[in-house]
């Protein structure tokens, strides 16, 4: 059986720098489990000499003392880390079954599915290349004249503000990402956030007076991926450690690794320059003392805007976590839609690689910590990855949750998966069906991927069958040009395997109830191993991926969700999508990512499809807001244009302290929006709102509080306690 290798060190340092693709640098399979320990020596020895002292070489500089322990803990999520070099391996868990032929020059084209970037899948098509008729000056212009138009006509429906958030990440579509400019600012960004810029190119320098470590730090971030040689990134770099330098966290490592990691991650899966910067920011205005101003002054808003919805993210997913708030079903659904419609896409986005890395470093904390953190990170953070359609950050989510929270299946699953799976039998499966579908003269676009761990067990739980009845732990998906195509290639298929009885299903001439269609066999591949081939046109693919059929709406079950809730889910996949597939593009691969691409227009359904739906601009969708009441969070519901005293009077509606009228009984208990007290509570609520209704103080709590100023007096000192709140009159502890 064919040991997986360690993604990041499988390509040599040049070759990585120069194809920032996801398929290239993760030339492996990932299985986060006993599989990963099993391939350790194998991924070591397959690293690159120049990469293998890094791992080292930062463990050993880490325990420098250099490197200054903070007096605060510095992680706002608790969460400590440590340097292991298997759990590099976590960073992907797609694999590339032949790497090399992705990377074969220019003779050999590539076409990479923008799904295919997310999925972690890897899709190498050598027979001629398929193309789709699309100008793309043309077409660009059209996407972005008919987005803009859109927004801008309903301004004052959340769903249009969302649209307008999620647009922060196309509308710098062409930007190639790669290319800086000397005020350090990608192609793309508006001249006047460039003119307010700060930047210069020595603080850019690679030589700036950093400590060992993080000199090592950028200089293995620079091996992974090219994005971290430019000039704007490493000027994050440098603010990053400078805001972070002397911070630790609880594995004893610096602060400043989690920020790269993080940004790494970020840059693996195709973020430009502008996310990844965010990335290597994204706790410095919860722990450093580096300012919004500062940010927005030193890289433009649309870095700061980034960095300040990450931190907006995090503060709600604590409230969350200390409430148990997602452990409950509706509210955890509110939540994962929150947090799409709130912020900027790639803001969630950034969030979502700041946890899987803490994830990957969860060993560092406490046992209950651990559990807190996985338990959250299943009910909320894995669900998100599913719905942006990023499934490598899923599968590798869902495993360390598994592995935290089912500890003895996952040790007892690992070790059979770890016999089954064949990454040989695929690879050499893969081979010759390109060359089949080459001698046949179909064009197509083959990825590869075997199940994950935590799918795969969920499949077993769910089915009630044995490991040996899933068929598709090895998988084949075959996108064609066309459907005459599909069914040629099916014979194809058919010619070169045996297929398993009953496990053919034609669902284009039966597409299903959600509009999917696809052809789908199980054929024996080369020994006793089953593997499903799925064969699909790309708009076929792309009805899988947006809108009706969707995979996270197929994995989700029976869910229902609000149409508003669909859209903005679609919406900002698609705008992650777009803009990850935009930014992985490598020029030397001509043609590369235009096959799979995400549609112009949003969504990508065909002309006259009964499943398809637009996005209505002008409707306004519902607001939900966290209400903390006597210390307990909701996630509450309310219709555009609510006020705060809406919220007011719902809360009266169920508490035993507000007039029948829905007001307060109390004239003191004064709700806080955002901690900030509201005087006016016309206001409008917006999605993400934290309002807080003071707690009403109860009269055992008040005499209680009234005898201690009382004994204070007595005693002759004043109430300074900080227990004891000041208090103006005898009304509220708070304003
Ligand atoms: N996006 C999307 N994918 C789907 C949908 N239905 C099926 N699939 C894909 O097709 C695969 C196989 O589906 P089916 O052929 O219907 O298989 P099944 O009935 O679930 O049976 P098993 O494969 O044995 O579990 C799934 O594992 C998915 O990858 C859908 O509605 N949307
Ligand atoms: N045969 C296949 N070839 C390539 N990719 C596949 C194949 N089957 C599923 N995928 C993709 O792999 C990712 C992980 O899917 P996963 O194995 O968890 O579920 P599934 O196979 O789609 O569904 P189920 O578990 O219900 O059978 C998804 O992005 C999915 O679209």
């Amino acid at each position: 059986m064919a040991v997986p290798t360690i993604a990041l060190y499988a390509s040599p340092p040049s070759s990585v720098c120069s194809t920032p693709y996801p398929c290239q640098i993760n030339a492996h399979a990932n299985y986060d489990f006993e599989l990963n320990s099993r391939s350790s020596s194998t991924a070591s020895s397959s690293a690159s000499s120049s990469q293998k002292p890094i791992v080292g070489g930062l463990s050993r500089l880490f325990s420098s003392p250099a490197v200054k322990h903070a007096s605060f803990s510095g992680d706002r999520e608790e969460l400590g880390w440590h340097d292991r070099g298997d759990e590099l391996k976590e960073l992907s868990s797609s694999f590339c079954y032949t790497p090399s032929k992705c990377l074969a020059g220019s003779s050999i084209k590539r076409d990479q599915s923008p799904v295919s970037v997310l999925q972690g899948q890897v899709s190498c098509s050598s027979s001629p290349p398929m193309r789709i008729a699309r100008e793309r000056s043309g077409c660009d212009v059209g996407f972005q004249s008919s987005i803009h138009g859109s927004f801008r006509s309903g301004a004052n429906g959340l769903f249009n503000g969302f649209v307008r958030n999620a647009l922060g990440s196309c509308v710098d579509y062409d930007s190639p990402s790669f290319e800086v400019h000397s005020n350090g600012i990608d192609e793309g960004t508006s001249s006047d956030v460039v003119d307010e810029l700060t930047f210069s190119m020595e603080d850019s320098c690679v030589d700036a007076n950093y400590e060992p470590y993080a000199k090592e730090l950028l200089l293995g971030a620079q091996l992974r991926h090219k994005i971290f040689c430019d000039t704007f990134v490493i000027k994050a770099f440098h603010e990053a450690e400078k805001a972070h330098r002397g911070q630790m966290r609880a594995s004893g490592d610096p602060y400043l690794q989690h920020c790269v990691e993080t940004a790494v991650l970020l840059a693996i899966i195709g973020a430009n320059s502008t996310v990844v910067a965010a990335g290597l920011l994204h706790d410095t205005l919860d722990d450093s003392f580096l300012s919004y101003d500062h940010i927005f002054k030193t890289f433009g808003a649309g870095v700061a805007d980034l960095v300040e919805g990450v931190s907006k993210l995090s503060q709600l997913s604590k409230l969350a976590r200390e409430n148990n708030t997602a452990s409950k079903t509706v509210e955890a659904d509110r939540l994962h839609t929150m947090f799409l419609a709130m912020a900027d896409a790639r803001a969630v986005l950034i969030k979502l690689a700041d946890r899987l890395h803490n994830m990957m470093t969860l060993d560092a904390l406490p046992l209950v910590k651990q559990q807190r953190f996985a338990k959250e990170t299943s009910e909320i953070f894995a669900p998100l990855a599913n719905r942006l359609g990023i499934s490598s950050w899923k599968e590798q989510l869902e495993n360390l949750c598994f592995k935290h929270l089912n500890p003895d299946q996952h040790k007892d699953l690992s070790a059979r998966l770890v016999d089954s799976f064949d990454e040989a039998m695929v690879a050499s499966a893969k081979e010759k069906l390109e060359k089949a579908l080459t001698d046949e003269a179909i064009s197509y676009d083959l990825s590869g991927r075997h199940k994950s761990l935590y799918s795969t067990y969920c499949k077993m739980l769910k089915k009630k069958l044995n490991m040996d009845q899933i068929h598709d732990i090895h998988g084949l998906r075959l996108i064609v040009e066309n459907t005459e195509d599909c069914y040629r290639a099916l014979r194809v298929v058919q010619r070169l395997w045996s297929e398993v009885p009953g496990k053919f299903k034609d669902y284009i001439n039966n597409p299903k109830f959600n509009g999917y269609r696809s052809l789908h066999t199980v054929v024996m591949g080369e020994g006793t191993v089953p593997l499903e081939v799925q064969i699909r046109t790309r708009e076929m693919h792309l009805q899988a991926e947006f809108g009706f059929a969707a995979h996270w709406r197929y994995k989700e079950g029976d869910s229902k969700h609000s149409s508003f809730v669909l859209q903005m889910v679609e919406w900002a996949r698609w705008v992650i999508t777009w803009q990850c597939e935009t930014m992985s593009k490598d020029h030397s691969f001509i043609g590369c990512g235009d096959s799979i691409k995400p549609p112009c227009t949003f969504p990508s359904h065909s002309d006259g499809c009964p499943y398809s739906y637009k996005p209505h601009c002008g409707q306004d969708g519902p607001v939900f807001v966290i209400m903390i009441e006597s210390d307990k969070m909701s996630v509450q519901e309310f219709p555009a244009n609510s006020t705060v005293m809406d919220l007011l009077e719902r809360a009266g509606r169920t508490s035993s302290r507000w007039s029948p009228y829905g007001f307060p009984v109390k004239e003191e208990l004064r709700p806080r929006l955002n901690h900030r007290p509201v005087y006016d509570v016309t206001c409008k609520l917006k999605m993400g709102d934290v309002v807080e209704l003071t707690p009403a103080i109860p009269d055992k709590s008040l005499s209680e509080y009234r005898e201690e100023i009382q004994r204070m007096y007595e005693r002759g000192s004043a109430p300074v306690s900080s227990t004891v709140p000041a208090v103006s009159g005898t009304v509220g502890w708070r304003s």
